[in-house]
Protein backbone atom coordinates (compact mmCIF):
# COMPACT_ATOMS: atom_id res chain seq x y z
CA UNK A 1 0.00 0.00 0.00
CA UNK A 2 1.19 3.16 -0.52
CA UNK A 3 0.35 6.07 1.66
CA UNK A 4 1.52 9.68 1.47
CA UNK A 5 0.08 12.62 2.32
CA UNK A 6 1.02 16.51 1.95
CA UNK A 7 -0.34 18.61 4.09
CA UNK A 8 -1.47 22.37 3.05
CA UNK A 9 0.08 23.62 5.73
CA UNK A 10 -2.22 25.99 6.93
CA UNK A 11 -2.32 26.62 10.68
CA UNK A 12 -4.51 29.48 10.90
CA UNK A 13 -7.79 29.24 12.13
CA UNK A 14 -10.43 29.46 9.05
CA UNK A 15 -11.19 32.69 8.00
CA UNK A 16 -15.08 32.81 8.31
CA UNK A 17 -15.66 35.35 6.23
CA UNK A 18 -14.49 37.51 3.03
CA UNK A 19 -14.41 40.90 2.45
CA UNK A 20 -15.98 40.83 -1.25
CA UNK A 21 -13.33 40.97 -3.21
CA UNK A 22 -14.88 43.26 -6.29
CA UNK A 23 -16.53 45.50 -3.64
CA UNK A 24 -13.04 46.31 -2.29
CA UNK A 25 -11.06 47.09 -5.38
CA UNK A 26 -14.33 49.03 -6.23
CA UNK A 27 -12.79 51.56 -3.39
CA UNK A 28 -9.16 50.25 -3.47
CA UNK A 29 -8.26 50.81 -7.00
CA UNK A 30 -11.63 51.67 -8.81
CA UNK A 31 -10.39 52.54 -12.60
CA UNK A 32 -8.62 49.24 -12.67
CA UNK A 33 -10.12 47.08 -15.49
CA UNK A 34 -12.40 44.33 -14.03
CA UNK A 35 -14.10 43.26 -16.85
CA UNK A 36 -12.84 43.29 -21.24
CA UNK A 37 -15.70 42.64 -23.89
CA UNK A 38 -14.48 43.21 -27.49
CA UNK A 39 -16.81 46.56 -27.01
CA UNK A 40 -15.54 48.11 -23.56
CA UNK A 41 -14.51 47.57 -20.37
CA UNK A 42 -16.26 47.93 -17.18
CA UNK A 43 -13.95 49.02 -13.76
CA UNK A 44 -14.44 47.63 -10.78
CA UNK A 45 -15.96 50.50 -9.54
CA UNK A 46 -18.55 50.18 -12.61
CA UNK A 47 -18.92 46.45 -12.37
CA UNK A 48 -19.40 46.90 -8.42
CA UNK A 49 -22.37 49.09 -8.84
CA UNK A 50 -23.89 47.02 -12.12
CA UNK A 51 -23.91 43.72 -9.05
CA UNK A 52 -25.39 46.43 -6.36
CA UNK A 53 -28.09 47.03 -8.85
CA UNK A 54 -29.20 43.33 -9.96
CA UNK A 55 -28.73 42.98 -5.84
CA UNK A 56 -31.17 44.87 -4.94
CA UNK A 57 -33.69 43.28 -8.29
CA UNK A 58 -32.98 40.20 -6.39
CA UNK A 59 -33.63 41.28 -3.31
CA UNK A 60 -37.05 42.80 -4.74
CA UNK A 61 -38.01 39.75 -6.11
CA UNK A 62 -37.92 37.97 -2.80
CA UNK A 63 -34.56 36.66 -2.78
CA UNK A 64 -32.55 36.06 0.20
CA UNK A 65 -30.11 33.78 1.71
CA UNK A 66 -29.65 30.55 0.29
CA UNK A 67 -32.51 31.03 -2.86
CA UNK A 68 -31.73 28.42 -5.42
CA UNK A 69 -30.89 30.17 -8.34
CA UNK A 70 -30.72 28.12 -11.75
CA UNK A 71 -29.12 30.19 -14.68
CA UNK A 72 -29.50 29.65 -18.11
CA UNK A 73 -27.18 32.06 -19.68
CA UNK A 74 -24.44 32.56 -21.94
CA UNK A 75 -20.65 33.25 -20.82
CA UNK A 76 -21.29 37.42 -21.50
CA UNK A 77 -19.99 39.98 -18.86
CA UNK A 78 -24.22 39.99 -17.80
CA UNK A 79 -23.52 36.62 -16.47
CA UNK A 80 -20.91 37.67 -14.25
CA UNK A 81 -22.70 40.60 -12.93
CA UNK A 82 -25.54 38.09 -12.00
CA UNK A 83 -22.93 35.13 -10.71
CA UNK A 84 -22.03 37.62 -8.27
CA UNK A 85 -24.94 39.22 -7.35
CA UNK A 86 -26.02 36.03 -6.13
CA UNK A 87 -23.07 35.32 -4.40
CA UNK A 88 -23.73 38.68 -2.18
CA UNK A 89 -27.15 37.62 -1.44
CA UNK A 90 -26.24 34.80 -0.19
CA UNK A 91 -27.94 32.61 -2.45
CA UNK A 92 -27.06 29.50 -4.37
CA UNK A 93 -26.29 29.98 -8.08
CA UNK A 94 -26.43 27.11 -10.67
CA UNK A 95 -25.16 27.78 -13.65
CA UNK A 96 -26.52 25.35 -16.14
CA UNK A 97 -25.31 24.19 -19.61
CA UNK A 98 -26.53 26.63 -21.97
CA UNK A 99 -26.76 24.00 -25.28
CA UNK A 100 -29.33 21.88 -23.54
CA UNK A 101 -32.66 21.52 -24.94
CA UNK A 102 -35.49 23.78 -22.65
CA UNK A 103 -37.16 20.39 -21.08
CA UNK A 104 -33.48 19.30 -20.00
CA UNK A 105 -33.10 22.74 -18.48
CA UNK A 106 -36.33 22.62 -16.58
CA UNK A 107 -35.73 19.16 -15.32
CA UNK A 108 -32.13 20.26 -14.16
CA UNK A 109 -33.91 23.67 -12.12
CA UNK A 110 -36.21 21.09 -10.42
CA UNK A 111 -33.33 18.63 -9.58
CA UNK A 112 -31.31 21.40 -7.96
CA UNK A 113 -34.68 22.66 -6.58
CA UNK A 114 -34.42 26.28 -8.35
CA UNK A 115 -36.36 28.89 -6.32
CA UNK A 116 -35.87 31.22 -9.37
CA UNK A 117 -35.09 30.36 -13.21
CA UNK A 118 -32.69 32.75 -14.68
CA UNK A 119 -32.82 32.15 -18.24
CA UNK A 120 -31.30 34.15 -21.57
CA UNK A 121 -33.72 32.71 -23.73
CA UNK A 122 -36.82 33.21 -24.23
CA UNK A 123 -38.12 30.29 -24.94
CA UNK A 124 -37.04 28.51 -21.63
CA UNK A 125 -38.59 31.36 -20.01
CA UNK A 126 -42.00 30.88 -21.16
CA UNK A 127 -41.97 27.37 -20.40
CA UNK A 128 -40.80 27.56 -17.00
CA UNK A 129 -43.70 30.20 -15.99
CA UNK A 130 -46.17 27.42 -18.04
CA UNK A 131 -45.36 24.88 -15.97
CA UNK A 132 -45.64 27.60 -12.67
CA UNK A 133 -42.13 27.67 -12.17
CA UNK A 134 -40.60 31.26 -10.98
CA UNK A 135 -38.32 32.59 -14.09
CA UNK A 136 -37.13 35.62 -15.14
CA UNK A 137 -35.32 36.88 -18.11
CA UNK A 138 -31.58 37.59 -18.00
CA UNK A 139 -32.15 41.05 -19.89
CA UNK A 140 -34.26 42.27 -17.48
CA UNK A 141 -33.02 41.28 -14.22
CA UNK A 142 -29.02 41.74 -15.06
CA UNK A 143 -30.08 45.48 -17.58
CA UNK A 144 -26.98 47.10 -16.73
CA UNK A 145 -28.30 50.68 -14.68
CA UNK A 146 -28.45 53.87 -16.73
CA UNK A 147 -25.95 55.55 -14.49
CA UNK A 148 -23.17 54.02 -12.91
CA UNK A 149 -23.39 54.87 -9.17
CA UNK A 150 -20.79 57.46 -7.49
CA UNK A 151 -17.44 56.45 -6.36
CA UNK A 152 -17.87 54.26 -3.11
CA UNK A 153 -21.51 54.71 -3.03
CA UNK A 154 -22.42 51.00 -4.29
CA UNK A 155 -20.86 49.22 -1.61
CA UNK A 156 -21.39 51.26 1.49
CA UNK A 157 -25.38 50.16 1.03
CA UNK A 158 -24.78 46.89 2.54
CA UNK A 159 -22.62 44.59 4.63
CA UNK A 160 -19.93 42.97 2.21
CA UNK A 161 -18.67 40.55 3.89
CA UNK A 162 -19.53 36.96 2.56
CA UNK A 163 -19.52 33.80 4.99
CA UNK A 164 -17.02 31.26 3.69
CA UNK A 165 -19.37 28.37 4.68
CA UNK A 166 -22.14 29.58 2.88
CA UNK A 167 -23.45 27.09 -0.12
CA UNK A 168 -22.58 29.46 -3.22
CA UNK A 169 -22.65 27.04 -6.37
CA UNK A 170 -24.17 23.78 -7.73
CA UNK A 171 -22.66 22.61 -10.77
CA UNK A 172 -23.83 19.11 -12.80
CA UNK A 173 -20.78 17.02 -13.01
CA UNK A 174 -19.64 16.10 -16.95
CA UNK A 175 -19.80 12.34 -15.94
CA UNK A 176 -18.99 10.29 -18.94
CA UNK A 177 -21.87 8.05 -18.21
CA UNK A 178 -24.83 8.29 -16.28
CA UNK A 179 -26.99 10.77 -14.56
CA UNK A 180 -25.07 14.07 -14.05
CA UNK A 181 -24.86 14.63 -10.31
CA UNK A 182 -25.26 18.07 -8.37
CA UNK A 183 -21.59 19.47 -6.72
CA UNK A 184 -22.43 21.68 -4.15
CA UNK A 185 -19.85 23.61 -3.42
CA UNK A 186 -19.18 26.54 -0.27
CA UNK A 187 -17.97 30.45 -1.59
CA UNK A 188 -14.95 29.04 0.98
CA UNK A 189 -14.23 25.97 -1.82
CA UNK A 190 -13.50 28.50 -4.63
CA UNK A 191 -12.23 31.50 -2.81
CA UNK A 192 -9.36 28.59 -1.13
CA UNK A 193 -9.33 26.68 -4.86
CA UNK A 194 -7.97 30.35 -6.70
CA UNK A 195 -5.69 31.36 -3.69
CA UNK A 196 -4.24 27.67 -3.69
CA UNK A 197 -3.66 28.41 -7.57
CA UNK A 198 -2.55 31.89 -7.02
CA UNK A 199 0.84 30.26 -4.76
CA UNK A 200 1.72 28.53 -7.74
CA UNK A 201 0.31 30.91 -10.98
CA UNK A 202 0.92 34.23 -10.22
CA UNK A 203 -1.63 36.06 -11.37
CA UNK A 204 -1.69 40.14 -10.47
CA UNK A 205 -2.80 43.50 -10.99
CA UNK A 206 -2.91 44.40 -14.77
CA UNK A 207 -3.49 40.78 -15.81
CA UNK A 208 -6.02 39.67 -18.24
CA UNK A 209 -7.72 35.89 -17.79
CA UNK A 210 -9.38 34.84 -20.85
CA UNK A 211 -13.14 33.34 -19.68
CA UNK A 212 -12.18 30.39 -22.55
CA UNK A 213 -13.87 27.71 -20.23
CA UNK A 214 -18.30 27.53 -19.78
CA UNK A 215 -19.29 29.22 -16.61
CA UNK A 216 -21.23 26.08 -15.87
CA UNK A 217 -17.84 24.33 -15.26
CA UNK A 218 -16.40 24.96 -12.27
CA UNK A 219 -12.73 25.56 -14.51
CA UNK A 220 -15.02 28.27 -16.12
CA UNK A 221 -16.14 29.83 -12.58
CA UNK A 222 -12.79 29.67 -10.91
CA UNK A 223 -11.73 32.02 -13.45
CA UNK A 224 -14.33 34.41 -11.58
CA UNK A 225 -13.23 33.90 -8.40
CA UNK A 226 -9.13 34.06 -9.39
CA UNK A 227 -9.64 37.38 -11.24
CA UNK A 228 -11.58 38.89 -8.50
CA UNK A 229 -9.52 38.34 -5.78
CA UNK A 230 -6.34 39.55 -7.28
CA UNK A 231 -8.01 42.21 -8.81
CA UNK A 232 -7.32 41.19 -12.44
CA UNK A 233 -9.25 41.35 -15.49
CA UNK A 234 -11.96 39.15 -17.13
CA UNK A 235 -11.59 39.13 -20.68
CA UNK A 236 -14.76 38.10 -22.11
CA UNK A 237 -14.28 37.28 -25.93
CA UNK A 238 -17.56 36.79 -28.24
CA UNK A 239 -19.26 33.53 -28.14
CA UNK A 240 -18.81 32.92 -31.85
CA UNK A 241 -14.63 33.66 -31.89
CA UNK A 242 -12.47 30.64 -31.74
CA UNK A 243 -9.84 30.60 -29.03
CA UNK A 244 -7.26 31.27 -31.06
CA UNK A 245 -8.96 34.33 -31.95
CA UNK A 246 -9.65 35.30 -28.67
CA UNK A 247 -6.47 35.05 -27.75
CA UNK A 248 -5.47 37.50 -30.67
CA UNK A 249 -8.11 39.63 -29.93
CA UNK A 250 -7.15 40.36 -25.74
CA UNK A 251 -3.90 39.27 -25.77
CA UNK A 252 -4.63 37.62 -22.29
CA UNK A 253 -1.98 36.94 -19.90
CA UNK A 254 -3.88 33.66 -18.55
CA UNK A 255 -5.66 31.33 -20.25
CA UNK A 256 -7.30 28.19 -19.13
CA UNK A 257 -7.75 25.35 -22.01
CA UNK A 258 -8.95 22.00 -22.40
CA UNK A 259 -6.99 19.48 -24.72
CA UNK A 260 -9.28 20.30 -27.71
CA UNK A 261 -8.85 23.72 -27.44
CA UNK A 262 -5.52 23.09 -27.18
CA UNK A 263 -4.82 20.88 -30.11
CA UNK A 264 -7.58 23.57 -32.08
CA UNK A 265 -4.70 26.67 -31.08
CA UNK A 266 -1.80 24.13 -32.53
CA UNK A 267 -3.63 23.53 -35.54
CA UNK A 268 -5.18 27.07 -36.27
CA UNK A 269 -3.31 28.83 -39.19
CA UNK A 270 -1.30 31.45 -36.83
CA UNK A 271 1.91 31.77 -36.10
CA UNK A 272 3.52 30.45 -33.08
CA UNK A 273 3.49 33.49 -31.70
CA UNK A 274 0.11 33.43 -31.15
CA UNK A 275 0.65 33.03 -27.31
CA UNK A 276 2.90 35.31 -26.87
CA UNK A 277 1.19 37.87 -24.36
CA UNK A 278 0.26 34.29 -22.29
CA UNK A 279 2.45 33.72 -19.81
CA UNK A 280 0.30 31.09 -17.79
CA UNK A 281 -1.60 28.56 -19.88
CA UNK A 282 -3.42 26.38 -17.56
CA UNK A 283 -4.40 23.07 -19.35
CA UNK A 284 -6.77 20.27 -17.58
CA UNK A 285 -9.69 18.34 -17.88
CA UNK A 286 -7.98 15.29 -18.74
CA UNK A 287 -4.40 13.71 -19.98
CA UNK A 288 -3.18 16.02 -23.02
CA UNK A 289 -1.86 13.41 -25.70
CA UNK A 290 2.18 13.63 -25.57
CA UNK A 291 2.14 14.98 -29.30
CA UNK A 292 0.18 18.12 -28.69
CA UNK A 293 2.81 18.68 -25.38
CA UNK A 294 5.63 18.53 -26.89
CA UNK A 295 4.55 21.18 -29.90
CA UNK A 296 3.66 23.76 -27.49
CA UNK A 297 6.84 23.40 -25.33
CA UNK A 298 8.79 23.66 -28.59
CA UNK A 299 7.11 26.44 -29.41
CA UNK A 300 7.99 27.44 -25.49
CA UNK A 301 4.48 28.47 -24.95
CA UNK A 302 4.45 28.59 -21.36
CA UNK A 303 2.57 25.53 -20.00
CA UNK A 304 0.85 24.07 -16.81
CA UNK A 305 -0.27 20.73 -16.82
CA UNK A 306 -3.31 19.88 -13.93
CA UNK A 307 -5.55 17.28 -12.66
CA UNK A 308 -8.24 18.64 -10.92
CA UNK A 309 -12.35 17.84 -10.34
CA UNK A 310 -15.60 19.38 -10.36
CA UNK A 311 -15.99 18.25 -6.86
CA UNK A 312 -12.40 19.93 -5.60
CA UNK A 313 -13.58 23.06 -7.31
CA UNK A 314 -11.00 22.57 -9.88
CA UNK A 315 -7.23 21.97 -9.60
CA UNK A 316 -5.96 19.37 -7.10
CA UNK A 317 -2.29 19.56 -8.53
CA UNK A 318 -0.83 21.77 -11.34
CA UNK A 319 2.72 22.05 -12.45
CA UNK A 320 4.73 25.04 -11.58
CA UNK A 321 5.86 27.87 -13.81
CA UNK A 322 8.96 27.38 -16.23
CA UNK A 323 8.63 23.16 -15.75
CA UNK A 324 10.47 20.71 -17.78
CA UNK A 325 9.57 18.34 -19.96
CA UNK A 326 9.11 15.63 -17.66
CA UNK A 327 7.14 17.31 -14.87
CA UNK A 328 4.64 18.90 -17.95
CA UNK A 329 4.05 14.85 -18.22
CA UNK A 330 2.84 14.79 -15.01
CA UNK A 331 -0.10 16.74 -13.56
CA UNK A 332 2.25 18.53 -10.74
CA UNK A 333 2.40 18.83 -7.36
CA UNK A 334 -0.05 19.41 -5.18
CA UNK A 335 -1.43 22.68 -4.35
CA UNK A 336 -1.83 24.42 -1.14
CA UNK A 337 -5.46 23.68 0.83
CA UNK A 338 -5.80 20.65 -0.23
CA UNK A 339 -4.48 17.02 0.70
CA UNK A 340 -3.82 14.18 -1.60
CA UNK A 341 -3.23 10.45 -0.46
CA UNK A 342 -2.58 7.49 -2.82
CA UNK A 343 -4.27 4.17 -1.32
CA UNK A 344 -3.88 1.20 -3.30
CA UNK A 345 -3.26 3.29 -6.33
CA UNK A 346 -6.37 5.21 -5.92
CA UNK A 347 -6.61 8.94 -5.50
CA UNK A 348 -8.19 10.13 -2.58
CA UNK A 349 -8.53 13.98 -1.74
CA UNK A 350 -9.37 16.43 0.98
CA UNK A 351 -9.06 19.91 2.34
CA UNK A 352 -10.55 23.37 2.24
CA UNK A 353 -11.36 22.91 -1.36
CA UNK A 354 -13.42 20.06 -1.05
CA UNK A 355 -16.65 20.42 -2.39
CA UNK A 356 -19.90 20.43 0.47
CA UNK A 357 -21.64 17.25 -1.23
CA UNK A 358 -23.90 16.19 -4.05
CA UNK A 359 -27.36 17.57 -3.69
CA UNK A 360 -29.76 14.59 -3.25
CA UNK A 361 -33.26 15.36 -4.36
CA UNK A 362 -33.91 17.80 -1.38
CA UNK A 363 -31.90 20.21 -4.05
CA UNK A 364 -29.05 22.36 -3.51
CA UNK A 365 -30.10 23.56 0.25
CA UNK A 366 -31.25 20.22 1.32
CA UNK A 367 -29.07 17.77 3.01
CA UNK A 368 -26.45 16.43 0.68
CA UNK A 369 -24.34 13.46 0.11
CA UNK A 370 -21.50 14.09 1.50
CA UNK A 371 -19.52 11.12 -0.57
CA UNK A 372 -16.67 10.98 2.25
CA UNK A 373 -14.95 8.04 3.62
CA UNK A 374 -13.16 7.79 6.68
CA UNK A 375 -11.42 10.77 7.80
CA UNK A 376 -13.14 13.12 5.34
CA UNK A 377 -11.43 11.37 2.11
CA UNK A 378 -13.25 11.82 -1.70
CA UNK A 379 -12.31 8.85 -3.54
CA UNK A 380 -11.86 10.86 -6.56
CA UNK A 381 -12.36 7.18 -8.92
CA UNK A 382 -8.94 7.83 -10.34
CA UNK A 383 -5.98 6.11 -10.26
CA UNK A 384 -2.66 7.43 -9.83
CA UNK A 385 0.85 7.21 -8.35
CA UNK A 386 3.02 9.90 -6.73
CA UNK A 387 6.09 9.64 -8.50
CA UNK A 388 10.06 10.10 -6.23
CA UNK A 389 9.61 13.77 -6.85
CA UNK A 390 6.32 14.34 -5.43
CA UNK A 391 4.07 14.62 -8.83
CA UNK A 392 1.03 13.40 -9.79
CA UNK A 393 0.53 10.75 -12.45
CA UNK A 394 -2.66 9.77 -13.52
CA UNK A 395 -2.67 6.67 -14.68
CA UNK A 396 -6.79 6.37 -15.53
CA UNK A 397 -10.31 5.78 -14.01
CA UNK A 398 -10.84 3.22 -11.79
CA UNK A 399 -14.03 2.22 -13.23
CA UNK A 400 -12.62 1.73 -16.85
CA UNK A 401 -10.27 -0.53 -15.68
CA UNK A 402 -10.57 -3.94 -17.95
CA UNK A 403 -9.38 -7.18 -16.05
CA UNK A 404 -8.28 -9.95 -18.67
CA UNK A 405 -7.17 -13.08 -17.96
CA UNK A 406 -5.64 -11.17 -14.39
CA UNK A 407 -4.04 -8.38 -16.15
CA UNK A 408 -4.70 -4.88 -15.65
CA UNK A 409 -5.29 -3.25 -18.68
CA UNK A 410 -5.96 0.84 -18.28
CA UNK A 411 -7.61 1.45 -21.29
CA UNK A 412 -5.84 4.82 -21.19
CA UNK A 413 -2.57 3.42 -22.02
CA UNK A 414 -4.06 1.80 -25.39
CA UNK A 415 -5.68 4.95 -25.92
CA UNK A 416 -2.82 7.12 -25.72
CA UNK A 417 -0.55 5.20 -27.82
CA UNK A 418 -3.12 5.02 -30.52
CA UNK A 419 -3.75 8.72 -30.43
CA UNK A 420 0.03 8.63 -31.07
CA UNK A 421 -0.17 7.19 -34.65
CA UNK A 422 -0.60 9.24 -37.51
CA UNK A 423 -4.11 10.42 -38.53
CA UNK A 424 -5.61 9.55 -35.32
CA UNK A 425 -7.82 12.15 -33.84
CA UNK A 426 -9.57 10.45 -31.03
CA UNK A 427 -9.31 6.60 -29.93
CA UNK A 428 -11.42 5.07 -27.32
CA UNK A 429 -11.30 1.68 -25.78
CA UNK A 430 -13.99 -0.28 -23.79
CA UNK A 431 -13.85 -3.68 -21.98
CA UNK A 432 -16.46 -6.19 -23.33
CA UNK A 433 -17.10 -9.81 -21.85
CA UNK A 434 -14.71 -12.60 -23.29
CA UNK A 435 -15.06 -16.53 -22.32
CA UNK A 436 -11.43 -16.86 -22.14
CA UNK A 437 -10.40 -13.84 -20.43
CA UNK A 438 -13.49 -12.28 -18.73
CA UNK A 439 -13.10 -8.98 -20.44
CA UNK A 440 -10.70 -8.32 -23.61
CA UNK A 441 -10.14 -4.60 -24.69
CA UNK A 442 -11.54 -3.28 -28.19
CA UNK A 443 -10.87 -0.06 -29.54
CA UNK A 444 -12.80 2.69 -31.66
CA UNK A 445 -10.63 5.34 -33.71
CA UNK A 446 -11.80 8.22 -35.22
CA UNK A 447 -9.75 9.28 -38.11
CA UNK A 448 -8.39 13.06 -39.42
CA UNK A 449 -9.89 13.57 -42.33
CA UNK A 450 -7.84 12.73 -45.05
CA UNK A 451 -5.67 10.11 -42.90
CA UNK A 452 -4.45 6.67 -44.30
CA UNK A 453 -6.95 4.92 -43.11
CA UNK A 454 -5.01 1.44 -42.17
CA UNK A 455 -4.60 -1.35 -39.57
CA UNK A 456 -3.03 -0.05 -36.75
CA UNK A 457 -2.56 -3.81 -34.83
CA UNK A 458 1.45 -3.84 -36.23
CA UNK A 459 2.14 0.05 -35.37
CA UNK A 460 0.53 -0.89 -31.72
CA UNK A 461 2.57 -4.06 -31.29
CA UNK A 462 5.77 -1.98 -31.29
CA UNK A 463 4.69 -0.05 -27.96
CA UNK A 464 2.42 -2.69 -26.63
CA UNK A 465 2.31 -6.18 -24.97
CA UNK A 466 0.51 -8.28 -26.53
CA UNK A 467 -2.80 -8.63 -23.94
CA UNK A 468 -3.01 -5.00 -24.50
CA UNK A 469 -3.40 -5.08 -28.22
CA UNK A 470 -7.28 -4.67 -28.70
CA UNK A 471 -9.44 -7.77 -29.88
CA UNK A 472 -10.43 -5.57 -32.70
CA UNK A 473 -10.09 -1.46 -33.99
CA UNK A 474 -13.34 -0.17 -35.47
CA UNK A 475 -14.40 3.36 -36.82
CA UNK A 476 -15.99 5.58 -33.82
CA UNK A 477 -19.88 5.63 -34.84
CA UNK A 478 -20.17 9.56 -34.77
CA UNK A 479 -23.30 8.70 -32.28
CA UNK A 480 -20.55 8.66 -29.65
CA UNK A 481 -18.63 10.92 -30.07
CA UNK A 482 -20.40 14.44 -28.67
CA UNK A 483 -19.26 18.26 -28.49
CA UNK A 484 -15.00 18.45 -27.68
CA UNK A 485 -14.82 14.97 -28.73
CA UNK A 486 -16.06 13.62 -25.71
CA UNK A 487 -16.92 9.75 -26.03
CA UNK A 488 -19.74 8.19 -24.47
CA UNK A 489 -18.53 5.04 -23.49
CA UNK A 490 -21.88 3.14 -22.96
CA UNK A 491 -22.87 3.87 -26.35
CA UNK A 492 -19.08 2.16 -27.61
CA UNK A 493 -19.70 -1.14 -24.67
CA UNK A 494 -22.81 -1.59 -26.93
CA UNK A 495 -21.10 -1.23 -30.41
CA UNK A 496 -18.40 -3.32 -29.84
CA UNK A 497 -20.48 -6.28 -28.22
CA UNK A 498 -22.43 -6.16 -31.17
CA UNK A 499 -19.74 -6.14 -33.85
CA UNK A 500 -17.94 -9.23 -31.89
O1 LIG B 1 -11.42 18.09 -14.45
C1 LIG B 1 -12.30 18.87 -14.04
O2 LIG B 1 -13.48 18.57 -13.95
C2 LIG B 1 -11.90 20.27 -13.67
C3 LIG B 1 -11.12 20.85 -14.79
C4 LIG B 1 -10.86 22.31 -14.66
O3 LIG B 1 -11.33 22.93 -13.77
C5 LIG B 1 -10.04 22.93 -15.71
C6 LIG B 1 -10.16 22.49 -17.01
C7 LIG B 1 -9.41 23.05 -18.00
C8 LIG B 1 -8.53 24.05 -17.72
C9 LIG B 1 -8.40 24.51 -16.42
C10 LIG B 1 -9.14 23.95 -15.40
C11 LIG B 1 -8.96 24.42 -13.99
O4 LIG B 1 -8.64 23.59 -13.12
O5 LIG B 1 -9.13 25.61 -13.76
Amino acid sequence: MTFQSFSDGVTDRTVPHLHDPIARYAQTSPERPAVITGERTWTYRQLDGWITSIEHRLLGIGCAPETVIAIEAPKTVNTVALLWAVWRIGGIACPLNTRHPAERLLTQSRRVGADLLVAHSENVVTQALNESMRAVALDSLSAEPGETPALGEASEMRPTHLPLDARATGVFTSGSTGRPKIAVHTLGNHVYSARGSAENIPLGLGDTWLASLPLYHVGGLAILFRTALAGAAIAMPNPEASFSQAVIDFRPTHVSMVATQLRRLLDAPTESNVMGSVSAALIGGSAIPAEFLDRAVSYGWPVHTSYGSTEMSSQITTTPPAADRKTLATSGFLLPHRELEIREGAIYVRGRTLFAGYATNAGATGELDDARTTGGWFATGDLGYLDDNGRLCVTGRADRLIISGGENIQPEEIEKELERLEGVRRAAVVGVPDEEFGRRPVAFVRWDSGADRRDLVPELRGVLPGYKIPDAIHVMPDSAVAQRMKVDYEVLEAAARKLR
